[in-house]
C-alpha cells in the first residue's frame, strides 16, 4: 500500500498524511452560498472534495467530512466590502432570505446528487450555529478584537504568521481590500457586522455588539471546530479562498486555540490546507454574472449526462487549472461510454455483482481473494492516488482493468467496483442508454425513435431502401442522426 501524499497549500509542499486521530479523517469543506444556482465551476470543488473523501476511506480511515451551507454572512467582496450575498438576492427578488436559501439548497443538493458526490456527515447550516459564533467572537474579543461604528473587527496584527496561506504580507492585500475608516490594519476583517442604525436586515441577531450578523470567515472557523475538533484534519476550499478567506480562518483559529505560529501546521486549526484550481472558460474564471451561466442543470438540457462533468473533472488533476469546452464535455462523454462497454462485457461474464463491504470498498477489500495479473494493476491504481490524488492516471489504470482479457471474471469485477468506488464514476448502475440524455429542445420521444428505427430495420431486412431512407430523413429532420456501425454500438443520437 502507497502512503498518502497530499499537498498541503499552507507549507506548499507534498506531505505523508498523519491521522490527528488513529485510524479517522475529519474534513471540512467551505460549502456554498446559497443565493444563487452553483455553476460546474464551484461543483469542481465538491468533486475534488468528495474525491479526496473516497481516497481516505479507500485507505481505511474512517472519514467524518462536514460541508457547511452558508446562508448569511458572505459579502459580494470575499473581504470586507460590498453587500450580504443573500440580502441582496432577496431584496432583488423581494423574497425572504429564508426561502432563498432552500431553494438554492435544495438545487446545490440535487446536483450534489447527480455528480455522484456522497452524502456528508454533516450539512452545517450556518444560521444554526449563531449561538456558538457569538460564544467564539467572545473568547478572542478581548485580545484580538476591536470594536468599529460597522462592527467587530479581528486585528490581525496579534496572531503570529497571518497571511502566510496565502505567501502575502499584510499589506500586499491592501490595494484589493477597501477601507474602512478606524481598521488598524487594512487586512482587519470584521467577525461581526452591525446592522446600521436605522436599517433592518431580514437576518440579525443580539449581541455584545450590538444587532447584527456573523462574517463568513466566523462561520467555517465555528463550524469546523465545532464538529471537527480543532486541530483537525484538512480543510478544503477553491483556490480563491487561499488568499482572504482561509488565511481569515486560520487567524480566527490561532486565536481561539491560542496557538503559536504557523511553522506547525495544526496550530492554524486543520494540518493541511487544501485547494482546487478553477474551472475556466476560454475567456477566464467562470462566474455567475458572466456570459452563459454554465449549471449543471445547462448541461443536462443540452444532453450531456452529468456524471460526463465528472469524469471530465477527473480528467485532470485537481491542482491544474481547467478549460470548460463542449468539445472537452463531448470527449469525457464518449470515454464514459467506453467505459460502460468495457463494464457490460465484464457483467455479462458473472452470476451476480460484487457486494459492497460494510462501510465501502476499501484497498483492502479489493485484494481480498484477487492474485496474478490483477494486484499489480490495484497497486498501481492505489500509488496514483496515493499521489496527491492523481485522478487521469488512476483512470488509465482502471481502462487497463477493463481491456483485461485472461482474468478470473468475478476479480475483475470486484477490481473494477472497488476502483470505481474511488472515482465515484458509479459504473456498476449505469446502463450505456442511461447515457443518452434528451436534449431539452428534441421534438421527439425514445418510443417514437425506438419505433421507426425498427421499422426502418424491417425493410431494410427486406431490402426496401427506398423506405428505410426515408425513415432515416424523417428521423434527420427532427434532429436524430441514425448512426450505422456505430463503433460505440449507439444505433442513434440526438
Ligand atoms: N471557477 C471555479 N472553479 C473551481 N472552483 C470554484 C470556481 N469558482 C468558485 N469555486 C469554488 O466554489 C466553492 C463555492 O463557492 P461559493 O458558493 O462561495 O461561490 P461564489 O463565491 O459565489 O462563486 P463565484 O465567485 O464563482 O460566483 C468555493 O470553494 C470556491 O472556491
Ligand atoms: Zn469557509
Amino acid at each position: 500500500m502507497s502512503a498518502l501524499k497530499l499537498f498541503n497549500s499552507l507549507t506548499r509542499k507534498i506531505e505523508t498524511f498523519h491521522p490527528v486521530h488513529d485510524g479517522e479523517a475529519r474534513v471540512y469543506t467551505c460549502g456554498p452560498t446559497v443565493y444563487n444556482y452553483p455553476h460546474i465551476g464551484n461543483m469542481r470543488a465538491y468533486v475534488f472534495a468528495d474525491l479526496l473523501g473516497r481516497t481516505l476511506s479507500w485507505k481505511g480511515f474512517k472519514l467524518t467530512h462536514v460541508i457547511n451551507i452558508t446562508d448569511v454572512g458572505h459579502l459580494t467582496d470575499d473581504a470586507d466590502a460590498g453587500e450580504d450575498k443573500m440580502e441582496k438576492m432577496a431584496a432583488e427578488r423581494a423574497q425572504s432570505i429564508w426561502d432563498i436559501a432552500k431553494h438554492y439548497t435544495e438545487a446545490y443538493w440535487a446536483d450534489v446528487k447527480a455528480l455522484n458526490i456522497r452524502q456528508p456527515a454533516h450539512w452545517s447550516v450556518a444560521t444554526d450555529y449563531i449561538e456558538e459564533m457569538l460564544e467564539f467572537a467572545k473568547s478572542i474579543a478581548d485580545k484580538h478584537c476591536y470594536e468599529l461604528d460597522s462592527g467587530l473587527y479581528f486585528d490581525v496584527s496579534t496572531v503570529e504568521d497571518y497571511g502566510r496561506l496565502a505567501r502575502a504580507v499584510t499589506e500586499e492585500g491592501e490595494g484589493r481590500i477597501e477601507t474602512v475608516e478606524g481598521k488598524r490594519n487594512a487586512a482587519d476583517f470584521a467577525i461581526w457586522r452591525k446592522t446600521p442604525p436605522g436599517e433592518k436586515r431580514q437576518m440579525e441577531w443580539d449581541s455584545l455588539w450590538g444587532k447584527g450578523a456573523p462574517g463568513w470567515h466566523l462561520e467555517c472557523s465555528v463550524m469546523s471546530g465545532k464538529l471537527l475538533g480543532f486541530p483537525f484534519d484538512i480543510h478544503t476550499g477553491g483556490i480563491d479562498h487561499r488568499e482572504i478567506h482561509h488565511p481569515n480562518e486560520i487567524a480566527q483559529n490561532q486565536a481561539f486555540c491560542g496557538c503559536g505560529g504557523l511553522g506547525e501546521a495544526a496550530n492554524s486549526g486543520a494540518r493541511i490546507w487544501m485547494h482546487n484550481n478553477f474551472l475556466v472558460e476560454r475567456s477566464g474564471k467562470m462566474s455567475k454574472s458572466a456570459g452563459e451561466f454554465l449549471r449543471l442543470q445547462l448541461l443536462i438540457d443540452k444532453g450531456y449526462h452529468p456524471l460526463a462533468y465528472r469524469m471530465m473533472c477527473l480528467q485532470a488533476h485537481y491542482r491544474s487549472e481547467l478549460e470548460f469546452s463542449w468539445e472537452g464535455l463531448e470527449a469525457a462523454l464518449t470515454r464514459l461510454k467506453r467505459v460502460l462497454i468495457g463494464v457490460e462485457k465484464a457483467r455479462a461474464q458473472v452470476e451476480t455483482l460484487p457486494a459492497e463491504p460494510e462501510g465501502g470498498w476499501t484497498l483492502e477489500d479489493a485484494h481480498g481473494d484477487i492474485g496474478g495479473q490483477l494486484l499489480p494493476l490495484l497497486a498501481r491504481f492505489d500509488e496514483a492516488m496515493a499521489d496527491d490524488l492523481n485522478s487521469p492516471q488512476a483512470l488509465t489504470v482502471f481502462e487497463e482493468l477493463l481491456a483485461m482479457k485472461k482474468v478470473d471474471p468475478e476479480h475483475k469485477l470486484q477490481a473494477l467496483a472497488a476502483m470505481d468506488a474511488v472515482l465515484g464514476l458509479g459504473v456498476l448502475e449505469l446502463e450505456r442508454a442511461d447515457l443518452r440524455v434528451r436534449p431539452k429542445t428534441a421534438t421527439i420521444t425514445e418510443a417514437e425513435i425506438e419505433d421507426a428505427l425498427a421499422r426502418r430495420k424491417e425493410a431494410r431486412a427486406a431490402k426496401d431502401f427506398a423506405t428505410s431512407d426515408a425513415l432515416r430523413d424523417e428521423l434527420a429532420a427532427k434532429g436524430v442522426e441514425v448512426m450505422d456501425g456505430d463503433p460505440l454500438g449507439w444505433e442513434w443520437q440526438l
